[in-house]
């Protein structure tokens, strides 16, 4: 059998709520913070996850690092279901770096303690293998050796990053999942810190899943890319051809957001208004309906399915959408499709 390898990671209709409770007396409700996600990781790819705040990014980046469970779905490592397995080996191979760096790190730990306890949680026990570990990833973040002995609280925040950024290297991971990684710092420092994610991922072969609310970032460092809009992927595809020919006008009100206006490229169009609608009751149909520009009748009562978008349109490998403007191909072209092979 010549079946094709299984993506690093896969989640397959994977959903996640959380129960809120009500006022006094008043009725608990479910937050969907996550709704029937189907997305794959591939090996030693940089895929963006990308949408406004509160899309359910950060769930679904918990959900990846089996530190949230899934309300419904399944999420495979290498094609087996991650929830099969022991939390301790699955942390060997898929690591975090969180947003804030300062409070992710242990204020009594030093660097090198800090980059060390992967390490030691995961039993590697000799300690001149353990030290020399320690140095040569310091080295690859491009940390001095000698703020080893340091503390977090005596480093700058775009340092802290890199220490957490060695930290999750350390045990060489085959993913890390990077939740806005440079948001909490500096403008100054980055720049820097994507450099670096850029340039790991080169030289480690290292999967990296980077979690961001930035166009303009996400288009410079991932191959792939998933837009999330309030707790589903509404497109998704490869990033070169998302950004050149985006398809959901939701999509494309992003990425106005960081373009120039060219009058004759037909984009940007005018950005989307309002808030996100609140997830404990989001509206029917397509959930961006209320403040689509292109939104007709359908679109307020039935939500579209996410698939292979239809038409005229450039398809691209792995190319999904979830809108009644393109609608996936019906049985005729089916039909047509394997008439002509
Ligand atoms: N533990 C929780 N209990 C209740 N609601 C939660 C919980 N975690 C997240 N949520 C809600 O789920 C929704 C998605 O949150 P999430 O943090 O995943 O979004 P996000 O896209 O990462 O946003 P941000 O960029 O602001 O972090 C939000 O409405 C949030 O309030």
């Amino acid at each position: 059998m010549t079946g094709e390898a299984a993506p690093l990671l896969e989640l397959r209709h994977v959903g996640k709520s959380f129960r809120l409770r009500g006022a006094l007396f008043g009725p608990a409700r479910q937050l969907h913070a996550v709704r029937d996600v189907s997305l794959q990781i591939p090996r030693g790819s940089i895929t963006a996850i990308v949408g406004e705040s509160g899309c359910g990014k950060s769930t679904l980046a918990r959900m990846l690092l089996g530190l949230e469970t899934p309300s419904s779905g399944e999420i495979l490592i290498d094609g087996q279901p991650i929830g099969a397995l022991d939390r301790r080996a699955f942390a060997t191979r898929v690591q975090p770096v969180f947003q804030d760096p300062v409070s992710s790190l242990n204020p009594r730990k030093t660097v090198a303690q800090i980059v060390r306890f992967p390490l030691d949680a995961h039993g590697v026990k000799h300690p001149a293998w353990r030290a020399a570990r320690v140095r040569e990833v310091l080295e690859l973040v491009d940390l001095p050796q000698r703020l080893m002995h340091s503390y977090p609280s005596q480093l700058s925040g775009g340092q802290c990053q890199r220490v957490a950024i060695a930290r999750a290297l350390a045990i060489g991971p085959e993913a890390i999942i990077c939740d806005e990684p440079t948001s909490a710092l500096d403008v100054s420092v980055q720049a820097h810190i994507l450099n670096l994610i850029l340039d790991l991922w080169e030289r480690t072969g290292t999967a990296f899943v980077l979690i961001s609310h930035d166009m303009a970032v996400v288009e410079i460092m991932a191959q792939r890319i998933a837009v999330m809009y309030l707790g589903r992927v509404v497109e998704a595809g490869e990033t070169a051809q998302v950004m050149r020919d985006p398809l959901h006008p939701y999509t494309r009100a992003l990425l106005s957001s960081v373009m120039t206006p060219e009058p004759e490229a037909g984009l940007p169009e005018p950005a989307f208004s309002g808030m996100a609608p609140d997830p404990t009751d989001p509206p029917p149909g397509c959930a961006f309906h209320p403040r689509c520009p292109r939104a007709f009748e359908l679109c307020a009562v039935l939500e579209p399915v996410l698939g292979k978008p239809a038409g005229a349109v450039p398809e691209g490998k792995g190319r999904q959408l979830a809108c009644h403007l393109h609608p996936p191909p019906g049985p005729e072209a089916a039909q047509a499709d394997r008439g002509s092979r």
